[in-house]
């Protein structure tokens, strides 16, 4: 058995499960429901990754009131879980990897960014929860990716030193999330493409899970 002396922390949206299509489909008809104008490309600058706090600032244009923002939040969310609820699946290869990380005792957390309602309907309904030790999500922490607090918390409550810690990420937002925390960042090509992601400082690129081995991840924490 693999002696393992790191933490495995993922992102959930666009790494555990490959949804973006679905969140860019539900952001587009949220914002042309408020008379807000969205494009895909202003969704994945400003919005992939990040809270709903600073997403829905940036489609508003204003600061919204905490109460504005359980409403407008959940209006989103019921939206794209309508949309994505017949094609929710886990990523290609991940629940391989989950289970030879847990027969090698690597602790493993969720940071993301997404309002509790959906980590209920993705980490259960798939159900992925059992696989993790810890959770943390949007309404856990002050402020959201970019900044490192998300994962910083998830490292915390598994009780491992942030440089031992690899990152699972799939945004630019939650990439610089990982690498400001002091963390190994693996990006995860599914909102990005290779190429977009080769300049923003991921130890390594992967398309998804498919054969990715606990020694190749544990190989970017343990010196040689
Ligand atoms: O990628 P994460 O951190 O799981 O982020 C979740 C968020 O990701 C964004 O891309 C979605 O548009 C949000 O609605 C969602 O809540």
């Amino acid at each position: 058995m693999h002696n393992a002396t790191f933490a495995c922390l993922f992102d959930m949206d666009g790494v555990l499960v490959d949804n973006i299509d679905f969140h860019v489909n539900a952001w587009l008809q949220f914002a042309q429901h408020h008379n807000r104008p969205l494009t895909k490309a202003q969704y994945l600058e400003h919005i992939n990754g990040h809270v709903s706090a600073d997403a829905m600032a940036y489609v508003f244009q204003r600061e919204i009131s905490p109460g504005e923002l359980i409403v407008l939040t959940e209006e989103k969310e019921a939206i794209y879980r309508e949309l994505y609820r017949p094609h929710l699946q886990p990523a290609p290869g991940l629940l391989t990897f989950l289970s030879d990380l847990k027969a090698a005792h690597v602790p493993l957390a969720v940071g993301t960014s997404a309002p509790i309602s959906n980590v209920y309907f993705t980490l259960d309904g798939l159900p992925l929860r059992p696989y993790f030790d810890a959770v943390v999500d949007a309404s856990m922490v002050k402020h959201g990716k970019p900044d490192p607090e998300i994962y910083l918390r998830a490292a915390e409550r598994v009780g491992v030193a942030p440089a031992l810690c690899v990152v699972f990420e799939d945004a630019f937002a939650g990439i610089e999330a990982g690498l400001r925390a002091g963390m190994n960042v693996i990006a995860v090509a599914t909102t990005h493409t290779r190429e977009e992601l080769k300049d923003q400082g991921a130890a390594l690129i992967i398309d998804d899970f498919v054969g990715l081995t606990v020694a190749k991840v544990g190989q970017l924490v343990t010196p040689v």
